[in-house]
């Protein structure tokens, strides 16, 4: 693999297993409403495009398609006003990720976290695990007029750190970081324990599928 200058990293399924807060969350928000759970395997295929759309899922108890508008203003509130409580009760590092961020700071990559996930949450739960320190950048889904899987928070990270898209390297979980990347002329490298929909990532052809972060110091210290 063409070994980068920057690294931009997702937060969701990729470094944080911060599922069992969401789902949390998103029963906790439905008994409020007088509603029946939906349960933890259907929200982790519901996660990645940012926790309006998430609300929106669970409201319908599916991927695709929209709850009536009045739900879901009743609903987003409340889902808020929960997960503040609860971003960072049930939610753990994966396995290898500790290891792999200490070899890629020690290798002097730029570092950048770039998520779908609302700002007010991204910064409490990376400093809850340790986390805001390794990184130089932070872009979060209400960050930019734009986010994954549009290219504009990579391009943005990119022009941030004076890296060249080409030398750019994302590492995510999910489709729309395939997508984010493909667009921005990026590298992409996806983790195989993520959430993407339920889909196997590999679908998507990134350059390599990762099981654990430790994986990261043989990947890209090949050229
Ligand atoms: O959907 C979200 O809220 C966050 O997802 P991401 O960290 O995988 O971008
Ligand atoms: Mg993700």
């Amino acid at each position: 693999m063409h070994r980068p200058k920057m690294i931009l990293i997702d937060l969701d399924g990729t470094l944080v297993d911060s599922v069992p807060d969401l789902a949390f969350c998103v029963d906790a928000m439905l008994a409020r409403l007088g509603r029946a759970p939906r349960g933890e395997a259907a929200v982790r295929t519901w996660v990645g495009n940012g926790l309006e759309r998430l609300v929106r899922r669970a409201l319908i108890g599916q991927l695709d398609g929209e709850p009536e508008e009045s739900d879901y203003r009743l609903a987003h509130p409340i889902f808020l006003e929960l997960y503040a409580d609860n971003a960072c009760n049930r939610s753990a590092l994966y396995p290898g990720v500790r290891e792999g961020l200490d070899f890629l700071k020690s290798a002097g990559y730029p570092l950048g976290c770039i998520t779908n996930k609302a700002a007010q949450f991204t910064e409490p739960l990376l400093k809850h695990l340790g986390l805001w320190n390794d990184f130089g950048l932070v872009v979060s889904g209400d960050t930019l007029p734009r986010r994954k899987p549009d290219p504009l928070p990579l391009l943005h990270a990119a022009s941030h750190f004076g890296v060249a898209p080409h030398d750019a390297l994302m590492i995510g979980d999910s489709v729309n970081d395939v997508q984010a990347a493909r667009a921005a002329g990026f590298g992409i490298v996806c983790t195989s324990y993520g959430y993407n929909h339920g889909q196997d990532i590999r679908d998507a052809r990134p350059d390599a599928v990762i099981d654990s972060f430790v994986e990261l110091r043989e990947l890209i210290g090949q050229d």
